[in-house]
């Protein structure tokens, strides 16, 4: 170098520094988006043996009737993007047997992606910088089957910088990544002719639903604002579990596998998470002092976690609400939960009430996988 006019700049560490950021990566901006149909769940096993020409399974739609009981699903209502137009047009979704995967990749690929750029959006217009400060984008749905995928159309919808990939690998200070997941469910739906009873609870429990975050480390004041700030994330599997949480693509579409031990497997696991979580923080924390973002599978699923780490009513307030009112939509439903959270703590603050500073966001999926993320919520 010295023969170019300029010493050597630092040493590697002083680089490494200089690429990191120095603070921990942030929330900058939430959105959510569904699609317009809206179905409300009393209505629903009436209008599932209508539409699947089902009506003589009579024990069947008795079952279903018990578990879509608001009181025992929690779930007072769903969106979904299958409606009964769509479905008139598309008679062979409703026979497991016959073949139906085209037609609804070809739906999926088109609202997939529409879905998360409408709930990206949001999230964007919170954030308040323009889409092309996004350096990289991670998604995910399992709604689809197709190369390019959704993440690829979504980008060009947003109007991305078509140079993410680069920028994933030569910056990381500055970066501002969005996370995006959309789940639309006409991928899994079908009669309950020949089905299992648990593919048939997926009918009753899953909506369709897109979420979106900003995220980025050091924000840039006054136009961004961070609401949480991730102090800690981590993700474990609970051994030989891999079949209790399953879906499987064939011709005929996608089938849902949940197995009833579910709710049981979750309530004994999640404690030993958030207790890893916290010895690594060093941090000594009463679960009711914190505040909670918990992915709402099932109003069982919710019940066990209550218990198992005894918490007070309320403390599960924003999961309950979002899956009353959206049902379960897989890897989105946190975001609304996040989302419903930070709406609960500002209308809380505004009446001057007290919210906890620290808390902690999980998600569960097939695997059966745990995700453990501790927030430090910044005042709004
Ligand atoms: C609301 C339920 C469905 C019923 O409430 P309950 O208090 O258990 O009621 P019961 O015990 O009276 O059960 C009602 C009926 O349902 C039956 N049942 C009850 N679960 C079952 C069962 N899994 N099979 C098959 N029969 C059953 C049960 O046997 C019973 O039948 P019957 O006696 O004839 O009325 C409740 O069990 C519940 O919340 N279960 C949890 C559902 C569940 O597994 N949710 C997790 C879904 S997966 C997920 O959230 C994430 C996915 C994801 C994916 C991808 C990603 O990228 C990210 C994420």
């Amino acid at each position: 170098m010295g023969s170019m006019g300029r010493a050597l700049p630092a040493t590697v560490d002083e680089i490494r520094r200089a690429q990191r950021a120095d603070g921990p990566a942030t929330v900058l901006g939430i959105g959510t988006a569904n699609p317009p149909t809206c179905m409300a769940q009393d209505d629903y096993p009436d209008y599932y043996f209508r539409v699947t020409n089902s009506e003589h399974l009579t024990d069947l739609k008795a079952k279903l009737t018990r578990i879509c009981n608001n009181k025992k699903s929690g779930i007072r209502q769903r969106y979904l993007h299958l409606d009964e137009e769509l479905l008139a047009a598309n008679p062979d979704f409703i026979d497991r047997t016959r073949s139906s995967l085209d037609a609804r990749v070809e739906m999926a690929s088109a609202a997939v992606p529409e879905l998360a750029a409408a709930a990206a959006a949001k999230a964007i217009a919170e954030w308040g910088r323009p889409a092309t400060d996004i350096t990289h984008l991670v998604f995910s749905t399992y709604s689809g089957a197709r190369a390019p995928s959704a993440d690829r159309r979504l980008a060009s919808l947003l109007g991305l910088r078509p140079t993410l990939a680069k920028e994933l690998a030569e910056n990381n200070r500055g970066a501002r990544v969005l996370v995006a997941c959309s789940e639309i469910t006409l991928i899994a739906f079908y009669g309950p002719e020949g089905g299992c009873v648990d593919n048939i609870i997926g009918q009753t429990l899953f909506g369709d639903g897109a979420g979106a975050v900003i995220v980025g480390a050091d924000p840039v004041a006054p136009v961004e604002r961070p609401l949480f700030e991730m102090a800690f994330a981590s993700q474990t599997t609970i051994p030989e579990t891999e079949d209790a949480i399953s879906m499987q693509i064939s011709k005929c579409g996608m089938e849902y596998h949940l197995s009833s031990q579910v709710p049981r497997l979750l309530g004994c696991n999640v404690e030993r998470c958030l207790v890893d979580a916290f010895r690594t923080l060093g941090i000594s924390a009463a679960w009711n002092d914190l505040f909670w973002a918990i992915h709402p599978g099932g109003r069982a699923i919710l019940d066990n976690i209550e218990e198992a780490l005894g918490l007070e009513d309320g403390k599960l307030a924003a999961s309950r609400r979002v899956l009353s009112e959206f049902g379960n939509m897989s890897g989105t439903t946190v975001i609304f939960v996040l989302d419903e959270l930070r709406r609960r703590r500002a209308a809380a603050a505004k009446q001057g009430g007290e919210t906890p500073e620290w808390g902690v966001m999980m998600a569960f999926g097939p695997g059966i996988t745990i995700e453990t993320m501790v927030l430090h919520a910044l005042a709004t």
